[in-house]
């Protein structure tokens, strides 16, 4: 751990691949049994920080610790402290649950007793111990999942990457696995966890927020709320609901033709908007039979009022 108490550190992270800077002087901590969150559209770089954070890429500039061990001198000692889990994981889907486990101890050299007893504590942990003689192609998303991260922890990591773990599987599987995930962080796991489902984004102790490959935001879902830029003044966040009846969609087309309407979308029955506050009281003349209510942003409000403001002032750049 460094003096900081930091167990995952980036400090000005940059890396460029030829022209191309993938993260552009990334600075965050995490202490011992977080979880982190981080969050990103496709493409703005949350794999290529963990790749450099797990030593696997070299920063071009800037760098990172884990446990204490810098990332740019200590990769193969890193590599055997931190536990990596992909949507991709390299499960042997024509071996067994049993010899999957098996292989993963044996790559990080636990046998005999020792592979028994974490192989027992690692089946009682994951639910998994009915499937054990199970093809591993066979098996469900789910368990496949729980699988993958029961391979990933064999050597029993302090510190766990988990890339995208629970896409494409269902909810009550995501459930479980984000079960496991609190359970070990409750015995002082350190997780980065990177995801695109917002639900899962409010679960974690902090979230950071990856746009373009620079770091925009990063806190707990509360202070993310309330954070001046995704607040812009002069602006109120609103949630517009109409009687039974009527569709959102057809309420969406009404506001957005209204002047002071910055963001709208539907959620559910009900439109959450971001509107000018000297346009409010004209817009409920405009939509009578609407009831418009001032609420706090969702964290997806947050994320896409923060990627607007810089996509904006890109292409206003560009004019
Ligand atoms: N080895 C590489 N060579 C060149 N470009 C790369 C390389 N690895 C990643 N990139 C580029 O860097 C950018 C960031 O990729 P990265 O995989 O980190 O994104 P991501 O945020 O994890 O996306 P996703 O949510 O789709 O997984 C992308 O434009 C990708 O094409």
């Amino acid at each position: 751990m460094s003096a900081s108490g930091a167990v995952i550190s980036a400090e000005h992270l940059t890396i460029r691949f030829g022209d191309f800077t993938a993260v552009d002087d990334v600075s965050f901590s995490i202490n011992k049994g977080e979880l982190f969150g981080f969050l990103g559209p496709n493409g703005s770089g949350k794999t290529t920080i963990i790749k450099a954070l797990c030593g696997l890429i070299k920063p071009t500039s800037g760098t990172g610790s884990i446990l204490g061990m810098d990332i740019r001198e200590h990769g193969a000692d890193i590599k055997q402290h931190v536990g990596y889990m992909s949507q991709r994981f390299g499960l042997y889907e024509d071996l067994t649950v049993e010899e999957n486990l098996d292989f993963y101890a044996g790559v990080y050299g636990i046998t005999g007793a020792r592979a028994t007893a974490r192989k027992r504590e690692l089946l009682d942990l994951t639910g998994i111990a009915p499937y054990l003689t199970r093809r591993a192609g066979a098996l469900s998303g789910g368990w496949k999942q729980r699988l993958a991260l029961a391979c990933a922890i064999v050597h029993e990591p302090q510190v766990v990457f988990l890339d995208e773990p629970t896409a494409g599987i269902d909810p009550v599987a995501r459930r479980s696995l984000w079960d496991l995930f609190f359970h070990l962080s409750a015995q002082g796991v350190t997780f980065f966890v990177t995801t695109h489902y917002m639900d899962e984004a409010e679960r974690c102790g902090r979230v950071g927020y990856i746009y373009n490959s620079h770091l925009i935001a990063v806190g707990t879902i509360a202070e993310l709320q309330k954070l001046p830029r995704a607040n812009p003044e002069g602006t109120v966040r609103v949630k517009l609901e109409a009687d039974g009846h009527s569709d959102p969609s057809a309420m969406l087309d009404a506001l957005r033709a209204l002047p002071g309407v910055r963001e709208a979308t539907i959620f559910g029955r009900s439109i959450h908007a971001l509107i000018e506050t000297a346009a409010i009281e004209a817009m409920r003349a405009k939509l009578p039979g609407v009831i418009i209510e001032t609420i706090q942003p969702s964290l997806e409000d947050v994320f896409v009022t923060l990627t607007y403001q810089i996509a904006n002032a890109a292409s206003g750049a560009a004019k």
